[in-house]
């Protein structure tokens, strides 16, 4: 379905993806697809049945077989997993971490790839993701690269966190953060990497609404939207 436009987001955790990605969808009245939950959601699935998270055949047919849905209500989206609403639980850090582990596994990535695809429906699609330009929807005809320092995504993640009423510790996040990002950006199947065709975006010092100007000053020089 090469004639759906896609925007592609991608980058390391905290740098902003996801709140630019539901923010650029709404805008533009195009679907959203934010793959890592479905990443989160896998894992979860194993934790849950007693899977183990390096059990690769079994970890890719739970991946190609997940039983999830993503309910649009007004207070966002609700993810329900076999009957669950695990919207909070797939938020966790601990949830991420995992779902960082179990997406080195190419039988996780190739059991999620047609599902993602199939987000790709009319007016237009916003993915966003670690791998959404270089793998999932190569022909995307913008690809954007977003970008944070380290300390930046740290201080944006305990801030988040200090909302949920969760006091982190910056050290441990920075840790963590850095833990991820490696093992994201040196796995052997999709590395987080920017596609050689991305526009590179650091969003450090930069507010959310000034992301989202630049980001739909790419749309537009692309001539995305009608
Ligand atoms: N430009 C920005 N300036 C300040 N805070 C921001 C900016 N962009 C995002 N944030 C905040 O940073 C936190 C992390 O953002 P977000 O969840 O969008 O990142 P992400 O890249 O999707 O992370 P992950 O990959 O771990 O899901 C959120 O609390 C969000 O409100
Ligand atoms: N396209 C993707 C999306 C996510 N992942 C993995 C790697 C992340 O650390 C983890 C959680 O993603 P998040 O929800 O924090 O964006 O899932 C991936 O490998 N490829």
């Amino acid at each position: 379905m090469t004639n759906v436009p896609v925007v592609t987001i991608d980058g390391p955790s905290g740098s902003g993806k996801g709140t630019l990605s539901r923010l650029l969808a709404g805008a533009l009245g195009w679907h959203f697809l934010d793959s890592g939950a479905l990443y989160r959601l896998v894992a979860l699935a194993a934790m849950r049945d007693g899977v183990p998270l390096e059990d690769a055949p079994r970890m890719g047919d739970l991946a190609a077989s997940l039983d999830v849905d993503f309910v649009a209500g007004s207070g966002g989206t609700q993810v329900v997993l076999c009957g669950d609403d695990v919207s909070l639980a797939i938020r966790e850090e601990s949830c991420g971490i995992a779902a960082s582990k179990v997406a080195v596994l190419p039988e996780v990535r190739e059991g999620l790839l047609a599902r993602q695809r199939a987000f790709r429906r009319k007016p237009g699609l916003v993915a966003d993701g670690r791998d959404m330009g270089t793998v999932v929807f190569p022909d995307a005809p913008l690809k954007v690269f977003l970008t944070a320092s380290l300390e930046e995504r740290a201080t944006r993640r305990r801030k988040q966190l200090k909302e949920q009423g969760i006091d982190a510790n910056l050290h441990a996040l920075l840790h963590d953060l850095a833990e991820r990002d490696a093992r994201d950006a040196q796995r052997a199947v999709a590395p987080l990497r920017p596609a050689d065709d991305a526009m590179m975006l650091d969003s450090s010092g930069m507010d959310i609404q000034t992301v989202l100007d630049q980001v739909l000053e790419f749309v537009s020089a692309r001539h995305l939207v009608v």
